[in-house]
């Protein structure tokens, strides 16, 4: 006999239990394939006016946008149509959970394709937000090989706050010196360094002072001041309508303020994680970040603003990067007859720090750290001399890439196809002065890595110092494959390991897959290696990461599945049995 209480109960688990079934077969259902067929090409372009042969996907570049829901599973079916080229395609903040060898790390994840050849990259998307993809092969990226992921959440969930329209905007740094001279000079004696930018371009486009072009040109349009390809980027809004900017830097080099003239932003994303929202006039973006700003245009404005993004940390000689934030009805070519903002003092290292300082976690949204660790890795950043090359390395260990990559060496148990002994989890706290140049003469080439347990929680501090350059120390901004690690905090000077860790941020620290290092600072993350895989770490700076700035992690081998012979064919790969 069932009393009605208990019939009441019944009822209520058989409905929880339908709404379960219903919702599991209901987000199945919603999970789509999302198929992308890409060429990769060099192709001539002038997209700051100045004609220069750059990477483009599908003919263009910024390549094309990503646009997916949480659970979709992304098909890039990729045709590598560079002459002389290998390519690889890296989906960065993307974690690649379970298909680790999608991550297109040419050399630790795959072996690059090779011209003429295809790849089939597929991977889910599992979580939403705003991310990138480029080029993760020799410098590619700074040739334009890149483009944007926007990751829309499940059918029926909200984002805690909200606005009218999104609109995606990609910052980059511009060099008119083609990809390989600046691999040749790096990797030259004498050194020569790729220097500074001629021109930042948002969305694609920039504008560089032809005038400036010291001898007359012998090609005919070289430099065209009036090609209609270079105008401005035009945001237009509706007054008191709020736009969501999906911002993502994508910068070689140089670390960008940026600024909507007249318009307060408000942070409220930050590498696929809600942030606590805070209000800035402007933010400092450094290459790898990506972030979501609210803007709240104007009720009425009889007036077009500047939207602008200008190099901080380095000594800038490069132009502010501009494009129009167009109010409707004005028209959307008219620039505004203002000042572009100046941005803030380029070597304002403190307001940096501040902002970097200023990051929480959304309340609501906290992923609470572990409250300690199993590891700490500290990696100490120098730039240094081996052979007579410049170099960057970690500990004294420049990264050079194995012919094999690590994931296939390591799943099929090559013992030779890399140098197996551990790399230093420290170095010499006690005799390195991080304000002096100094000369790292026992800097050597390595390609050993660092095994992480599985499961375990691993702390890393980054340590800044010194260039070879008396007085100077680099802002460097790290990437971290295949996970988001917690930013426990952020300081000037030695990092303290007896005292330091009592600064950190273990309530609600934000969740990132990139982090600035700033000058003569240290900044402390913390991730569980739980993602079966190889992943590199290092720092998004281009020439940087070409001169050895990397360390490779991996975590689990034994649980990855089976490799799809297509990441293989290179190095011992070229093994038909394995
Ligand atoms: O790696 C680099 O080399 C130069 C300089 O330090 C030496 O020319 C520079 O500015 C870098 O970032």
């Amino acid at each position: 006999m069932i009393e009605p209480m208990q019939c009441t109960g019944y009822l209520m688990r058989l409905l929880a239990l339908y709404h379960i079934i219903s919702f599991i077969s209901f987000s199945r259902a919603e999970a789509r394939i999302r198929h992308y067929k890409w060429e990769v090409n060099y192709g001539f372009q002038s997209p700051d006016r100045y004609k220069k042969l750059a990477i483009t996907i599908n003919g263009r570049t910024p390549g094309p946008k990503i646009l997916a829901q949480q659970g979709d599973t992304i098909v890039v079916e990729l045709k590598n149509n560079l002459f002389t080229e290998n390519v690889a395609i890296h989906w960065h903040g993307i974690r690649q959970i379970g298909t680790p060898w999608s991550d297109g790390a040419g050399g630790v994840t795959q072996c690059p394709i090779q011209p003429g050849e295809s790849f089939i990259y597929k991977f889910v998307v599992d979580r939403a937000g705003t991310y990138i993809y480029h080029g993760h092969y020799g410098m590619q990226r700074e040739a334009g090989l890149y483009g944007s992921i926007i990751v829309s959440l499940p059918n029926g969930v909200s984002e805690p706050f909200s606005y009218d329209s999104d609109r995606t905007i990609l910052l980059n740094d511009w060099f008119h010196k083609g990809t390989d001279e600046q691999v040749i000079g790096l990797s030259s004696i004498p050194f020569v360094f790729v220097g500074e930018p001629q021109s930042l371009l948002i969305n694609g486009r920039g504008k560089y002072n032809c005038s400036l072009l010291n001898t007359p040109s012998s090609e005919p349009g070289l430099c065209n001041a009036t090609n209609p390809e270079c105008s401005p980027y035009v945001l237009t809004v509706v007054p008191g309508k709020i736009y969501r900017l999906r911002l993502g830097s994508l910068t070689a080099l140089s670390a960008l303020s940026f600024e909507i003239e007249d318009h307060e932003m408000t942070v409220v994303e930050a590498d696929g994680s809600y942030v606590e929202p805070f209000v800035t006039r402007n933010l400092y973006i450094y290459s790898g970040e990506t972030y979501s700003v609210l803007v709240k245009a104007k009720q009425n404005s009889s007036r077009n603003y500047w939207i602008s993004a200008n190099v901080v940390s380095r000594k800038p000689s490069t132009p502010t990067g501009l494009a129009i934030f167009n109010y409707y009805p004005n028209h959307p070519q008219k620039p505004p007859k203002t000042l572009p903002p100046a941005g803030p003092l380029w070597n304002d290292t403190k307001s940096r720090l501040a902002q970097s300082l200023a990051f929480k976690a959304r309340q609501g949204f906290i992923n609470t750290p572990p409250l300690s660790s199993d590891r700490v890795i500290v990696l100490l950043n120098t730039q240094n001399k081996i052979d007579g090359y410049y170099k960057w390395s970690l500990n004294n260990l420049s990264f050079t890439y194995p012919t094999t990559p690590y994931l296939i060496a390591l799943k099929n148990n090559l013992t030779d196809a890399f140098d197996r002994r551990p790399p230093p989890d420290r170095y010499d706290f006690a005799n390195y002065d991080i304000y002096s140049v100094a000369k790292n003469v026992n800097a050597t080439y390595s390609n050993r890595i660092y095994r992480l347990k599985f499961n375990s929680t691993v702390d890393i501090i980054l340590q800044n110092a010194n260039t070879m350059t008396l007085n100077h120390s680099e802002t460097h901004p790290w990437h971290l494959h295949g996970h988001e690690f917690w930013v426990l905090g952020y300081g000037l000077g030695k990092y303290n390991m007896s005292s330091d860790w009592r600064k950190y941020n273990l309530f609600n620290p934000i969740m990132k897959n990139t982090v600035p290092l700033h000058p003569y600072g240290w900044t402390a993350l913390r991730f569980r290696a739980d993602n079966p895989g190889v992943w590199a770490f290092h720092c998004h700076i281009e020439s940087h990461f070409y001169m050895g700035m990397t360390v490779v992690f991996e975590e689990g081998i034994d649980k990855v599945g089976k490799l799809p012979s297509s990441i293989m064919g290179c190095g011992e790969t070229r093994n038909p049995y394995i």
